[in-house]
């Protein structure tokens, strides 16, 4: 993994470049595991599923109104009510000639039937009901299979299970699913000056802000965090921290200490008891980041400052658990914008500023920074909901330039 020069900070790796070297290093971790649809959300199933039957299993009604023969149309005299069918409750009879069957949506369509018309578009009385508007043969038919048919592929192994997948293996009547057991994660912060929340804080010191919010994007991934903590500037206590944690999971999370301060130990104690991947990205923020390995555990070093650490999780964690995790990883989308009011951006590092993205009267995508783009300034963050990707080399952006972003609102981060 050799480091390369680039354009005014020599030794900086490019993102995309880094990215694909760390997750080409990283193999699956996955063990197989049967759990029941109510503990199964957000695991990563670990099987194809194939479809047990036809969905639906038989013909039924679209609409609530009146099950018919199109071959009965235009029924100018009307056509004669034999029954009803409701769903859970078939009609048992079969529709003859110049016959309908009052019917409800989900209900079974009767012998003999082959299409349904709304009853907005009928007028029932004394048992013959008269068909007001025209009629498409077979209308508001849902046939057998249209949806899933028997044996058909509905999912893939590695896809996360999500509200959407639950419901329709639930629909497909299955009460257990094989997945992956999910990943173990470490997670600690590095740092003489953090106190946790309700601590005092002493001169000098600030809060942990930087676990919590790990720790939440690690929860909706579905992880097993271990939380060993604020660990002090102390090679001992990070050398024992990271052995510890090494033996009992698959990846360790740290904060802080990676660049070159006198009391930043992270990345020589995963050089001492590891092996370095790389560390130091042309990215802002998140340039120290550090990737590596002790033992079998993969190890990510995310840079102190709290918007660094966030923004080096989801673009370069995320899609790294998801390789360990036997994830199908869909990369976020990204879109066009109208750069509303410039932007800072000097050449050298891709830089994912926040902004605020907006539809604007024409219709189109236009963006604005949220605030200052400082690395420490996490409300510009949490009020962004997107972030730029402005690629390594280029300058400023000017107002009125289109620019690349993702959006990032109701997303984990
Ligand atoms: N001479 C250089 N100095 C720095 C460089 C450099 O290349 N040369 N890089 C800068 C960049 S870029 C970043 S990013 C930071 C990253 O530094 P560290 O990962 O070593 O982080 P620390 O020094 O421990 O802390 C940085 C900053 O973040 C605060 N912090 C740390 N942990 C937490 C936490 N858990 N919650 C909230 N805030 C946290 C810490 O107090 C510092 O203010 O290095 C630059 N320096
Ligand atoms: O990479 Mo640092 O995040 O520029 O402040």
């Amino acid at each position: 993994m050799a480091s390369h020069d680039c354009c005014s900070q020599p030794g900086l790796r490019p993102y995309h470049e880094a990215k694909a070297d760390m997750l080409a290093h990283l193999a699956a971790v996955i063990e197989p595991d049967v759990v029941s649809l109510e503990q199964a959300l957000n695991h990563i199933l670990a099987e194809p599923v194939l479809s047990p039957l036809d969905v639906p299993s038989f013909a039924n009604s679209a609409m609530d109104g009146y099950a018919l023969r199109a071959a009965d149309i235009p029924a100018d005299t009307g056509l004669k009510l034999v029954g009803t069918s409701l769903a859970g409750h078939p009609y048992n009879g079969k529709v003859a000639a110049g016959e309908c069957v009052r019917i409800m949506t989900g209900a079974a369509m009767p012998l003999g039937a082959d299409t349904v018309v709304m009853q907005e578009n009928c007028r029932s009385e004394h048992n013959v009901v008269y068909i007001k508007e025209s009629v498409n043969p077979g209308q508001h038919v849902r046939h057998p299979a249209e949806d899933l048919a028997q044996g058909e592929l509905v999912f893939e192994a590695g896809i996360r299970i999500n509200a959407r997948v639950l419901s329709v293996l639930s629909s497909l009547g299955m009460e257990q699913v094989s997945v992956y057991r999910p990943l173990k994660v470490a997670l600690l912060s590095t740092g003489d000056e953090l106190k946790a929340p309700g601590e005092l804080l002493s001169p000098g010191d600030i809060y942990d802000s930087n676990r919590i919010g790990v720790q939440a994007m690690l929860t909706r991934l579905g992880v097993e965090v271990l939380d060993l903590g604020i660990i002090a500037d102390d090679p001992a206590q990070i050398r024992r921290a990271f052995l510890k944690a090494a033996e009992r999971v698959d990846a360790i999370i740290t904060s802080g200490g990676v660049s070159v301060g006198d009391a930043d130990y992270t990345k020589q104690i995963l050089d001492e008891v590891g092996e370095i991947g790389f560390w130091k990205l042309a990215i802002k923020p998140g340039k120290p980041f550090a990737f590596g390995r002790i033992g079998r555990c993969a190890f990510f070093g995310l840079p102190g400052n709290p918007v660094s650490a966030a923004v080096t999780f989801h673009l370069l964690v995320r899609p790294a658990l998801a390789k360990l995790a036997g994830e199908r990883y869909q990369p976020p989308l990204t879109l066009q914008a109208k750069a509303l009011s410039p932007f800072k951006k000097a050449p050298g590092r891709m830089d994912f500023q926040r902004g605020l993205a907006q539809v604007l009267d024409d219709g189109t995508l236009g963006v604005r920074p949220t605030g200052a783009q400082g690395s420490a300034v996490y409300s510009a963050l949490a009020q962004a909901n997107c972030l730029l990707h402005l690629e390594q080399d280029r300058g400023n952006v000017e107002a009125g330039e289109l620019v690349t972003l993702e959006l990032i609102d109701g997303h984990y981060l």
